[in-house]
C-alpha cells in the first residue's frame, strides 16, 4: 500500500512515458541486454508517441531537442555523473571517467588535461606519424603478399588506433598492429568487452563469490576477463616502472616541487624530443601535488585518496578504453562512408594532393589548415556520435528548469548525443554524410533557410556548437586534442598514401545501424578492404 501511495504521488507522473517503466528500471534492461543495445531505437519510438520529454524510469527522464543538451550538460553544472550507468566501468578502483561529482573529478581533471593539452601533444606528432606510416606499410605488404585476402579494416584501425594510444601514453605499448591479419586478441574482444559491460549495471555486484564462480561458466565472459587483465597488467608494470623513476628523480633531489603549471607544461615540451610517454608524466605532476601537500594534511589525504594506486592504475587503464575504440570508431565510419561516396573521396584526396605534392612529410598544423579534410573529420565524429548512450546526469544539488519544465532534485537527465546529430533542424537530411554541411559557403545554407533555422526552436545557428561527440563541460572529454591530431593524421595520410579498393558491398544511401554498447558497436559485415599504393602525377 505504501508503495502504491508514494507511486502515486511521485512528482515525476506529470511526465509521460511506458506504464512499466515508471515501476522498474528493468524496462529499459529488457532493450539493453536482451534485445543487445536496442535502447536507443526504442527511444525513438518513445519520443514519437510521448513527445519531447519521456519518463523512460521510477526516476529517470529522456529529452530529445538539442537544446535539453545545453541545460543538461551546462559549464558549471554540479550535476553528478548517474552511479548505475558508471557502474558498469567498475567505479570502485575507478577513474576521472568514472568519479560522479563534478567538484571531485576536477582535481584529476586538471592534472590529466594539462599532459593532454595540445601543448603536449603537438610535439608528440611525430610519434603518431610514425605509426600510421608503420600502419600503412602493413597494409600494402598485406596486399603484395599475394595472399589475396582482404583486410578487415575495422580490425586493422582499431590496432592502430589502440598502438598509438599505448605508444603515446605508456612506457610499456601493447604493440598489437604486429599480430598477422590485424588480429590480435585485445582486438578481437573488443565487441564483447562492451556487449558484456552492461550486466554490471543490473547486477553490480559482479565480485561476490557467487557471481564469480557463475560467470566462471561463461567462457566468453572468461575470455574477455582474460584480455581485461593482460591489459591491466601492462597498466600496473607501466605504474611500478614510473614509481621506480620517481624514487631515481627523488633521491638525486631532481625533481622540482613546483606550483607552475606552465613550467610543468614546458618540462613536457622538452621532454618530447625523447619521445617520453605521458603516463610517467602524469603519475610525476601527481607526485609532485602530494609532496606540496605534505605540510598540509587535509589537502594530502584528499589526494592520497584520490590518487591511490588503485585509483592510478584505474586512470591508466580507462585512458585506454577512453582513447582507443571512440578514435577507431570515427576512422571506420568515416572511411567507410567515403569509400561509398566517390566524390566526396575525389575532392578530399584533390585536397591533400595539392597541399601534399611531393611525397615527403606534411606537418601536422598544415593538415589542420585544409577545410575539406576538416569538414570530413567533423562529419564523421557527428554520424558516429562519439558515445551513444545518453550519459545520464543527476539534476541537483537544487531543483532546475530544462526545456522549460521544473525538474525535481534527483531526477536522472539525459539526452543521447544521437537526438543531436540527426535532429533534422540542426543537421538538415541527418543521415547523409555530407562534409559539406561544415563549409562556410556552403550551398545548403542559403540566408533563407538561415533565417528558417533561427525561427526554429533552435536558437544557434552555429552547427559546431552542436557536434557534441566529445560532450561538453563540465564533464567533456579530455582526450580532445589528442584525438582530432589522430584524426587529422589517419585521414590525412592514409588517403594521401593509399588507394583503397572495398570488397564488401556498401551502398551510399543506406545509413550505418549500430547498436548502443555505451560507443557504439556496428552489427553486421566489417569492412572487407584491399589497400595499394597510391600513384600520383604532376603536370
Ligand atoms: C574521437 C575520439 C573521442 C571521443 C568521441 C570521445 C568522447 C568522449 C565523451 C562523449 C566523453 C564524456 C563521457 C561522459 O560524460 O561520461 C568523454 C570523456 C572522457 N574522455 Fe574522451 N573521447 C575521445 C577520445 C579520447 C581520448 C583520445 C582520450 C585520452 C587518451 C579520452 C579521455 C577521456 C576521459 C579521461 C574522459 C572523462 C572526463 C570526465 O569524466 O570528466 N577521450 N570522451
Amino acid at each position: 500500500i505504501q508503495y502504491i501511495e508514494k507511486a502515486l504521488r511521485h512528482p515525476l507522473n506529470r511526465f509521460p512515458g511506458p506504464q512499466l517503466a515508471r515501476h522498474t528500471t528493468w524496462y529499459r534492461a529488457y532493450y539493453e541486454l536482451i534485445k543487445k543495445g536496442g535502447w536507443l531505437r526504442q527511444l525513438e519510438v518513445l519520443h514519437a508517441i510521448y513527445g519531447p520529454i519521456v519518463r523512460v524510469g521510477p526516476n529517470e527522464l529522456h529529452f530529445n531537442n538539442p537544446r535539453a543538451y545545453g541545460e543538461i550538460h551546462a559549464p558549471g553544472s554540479r550535476f553528478h555523473k548517474d552511479a548505475a550507468l558508471y557502474s558498469i566501468f567498475g567505479n570502485k578502483s575507478g577513474s576521472v571517467f568514472t568519479r560522479l561529482d563534478p567538484q571531485v573529478a576536477v582535481v584529476v581533471r586538471n592534472i590529466l588535461s594539462s599532459y593532454l593539452s595540445r601543448r603536449a601533444i603537438v610535439p608528440r606528432v611525430t610519434i603518431i606519424q610514425e605509426k600510421v606510416i608503420d600502419f600503412i606499410s602493413r597494409l600494402k605488404a598485406h596486399n603484395t603478399s599475394g595472399s589475396g585476402k582482404a583486410i578487415n579494416l575495422d580490425h586493422a584501425v582499431h590496432s592502430v588506433a589502440l598502438d598509438v594510444l599505448t605508444l603515446l601514453i605508456f612506457s610499456k605499448p601493447f604493440h598489437v598492429l604486429s599480430a598477422p591479419e590485424f588480429d590480435h586478441p585485445f582486438i578481437q574482444h573488443i565487441e564483447p568487452t562492451y556487449t558484456n559491460i552492461w550486466i554490471k549495471k543490473y547486477l553490480p555486484d559482479m565480485n561476490t563469490p557467487f557471481l564469480v564462480a557463475f560467470t566462471r561458466f561463461l567462457s566468453k565472459f572468461n575470455a574477455v576477463a582474460n584480455v581485461f587483465a593482460a591489459q591491466l597488467e601492462l597498466v600496473k608494470e607501466d605504474l611500478d616502472l614510473a614509481l621506480q623513476d620517481l624514487e631515481v628523480l627523488r633521491d638525486g633531489n631532481s625533481s622540482p616541487v613546483t606550483d607552475d603549471t606552465e613550467e610543468f607544461e614546458n618540462d613536457l615540451t622538452q621532454t618530447a624530443a625523447t619521445d617520453g610517454p605521458l603516463y610517467p608524466f602524469f603519475l610525476r605532476k601527481v607526485h609532485e601535488q602530494m609532496q606540496k601537500s605534505m605540510n598540509s594534511p587535509n589537502t594530502l589525504g584528499r589526494l592520497q585518496q584520490l590518487l591511490g594506486r588503485n585509483r592510478l592504475i584505474g586512470e591508466g587503464f580507462n585512458l585506454r578504453f577512453a582513447g582507443t575504440d571512440t578514435i577507431a570508431n570515427t576512422c571506420v565510419v568515416g572511411i567507410r562512408y567515403l569509400l561509398s561516396h566517390k566524390d566526396i573521396l575525389k575532392r578530399v584526396v584533390k585536397e591533400l594532393d595539392d597541399a601534399w605534392p611531393q611525397d615527403d612529410d606534411i606537418a601536422y598544423e598544415d593538415l589542420e589548415k585544409l577545410p575539406y579534410l576538416t569538414a570530413v573529420i567533423k562529419e564523421s565524429l557527428r554520424l558516429s556520435h562519439g558515445v551513444v548512450t545518453p550519459l545520464g546526469r543527476v539534476v541537483g544539488p537544487e531543483d532546475v528548469m530544462i526545456m522549460g519544465e521544473s525538474i525535481p532534485t534527483g531526477t536522472i537527465v539525459g539526452i543521447s548525443s544521437v537526438f543531436v546529430h540527426l535532429n533534422t533542424k540542426l543537421f538538415p537530411q541527418p543521415t547523409k554524410f555530407n562534409p559539406e554541411r561544415w563549409l562556410k559557403e556552403s550551398p545548403s545554407r542559403t540566408m533563407d533557410s538561415m533565417k528558417k533555422e533561427s525561427s526554429s526552436d533552435v536558437t544557434e545557428i552555429n552547427a559546431d556548437k552542436y557536434l557534441v561527440s566529445f560532450s561538453r563541460e563540465p564533464r567533456s572529454c579530455i582526450g580532445i586534442h589528442l584525438a582530432w591530431c589522430e584524426l587529422y593524421i589517419v585521414f590525412g595520410f592514409l588517403f594521401r598514401k593509399l588507394e583503397f579498393v572495398p570488397v564488401t558491398k556498401l551502398d551510399p544511401n543506406q545509413p550505418l545501424q549500430f547498436n548502443d554498447f555505451f560507443i557504439p558497436t556496428y552489427p553486421g559485415d566489417p569492412l572487407l578492404v584491399t589497400a595499394r599504393e597510391r600513384m600520383i602525377f604532376h603536370n
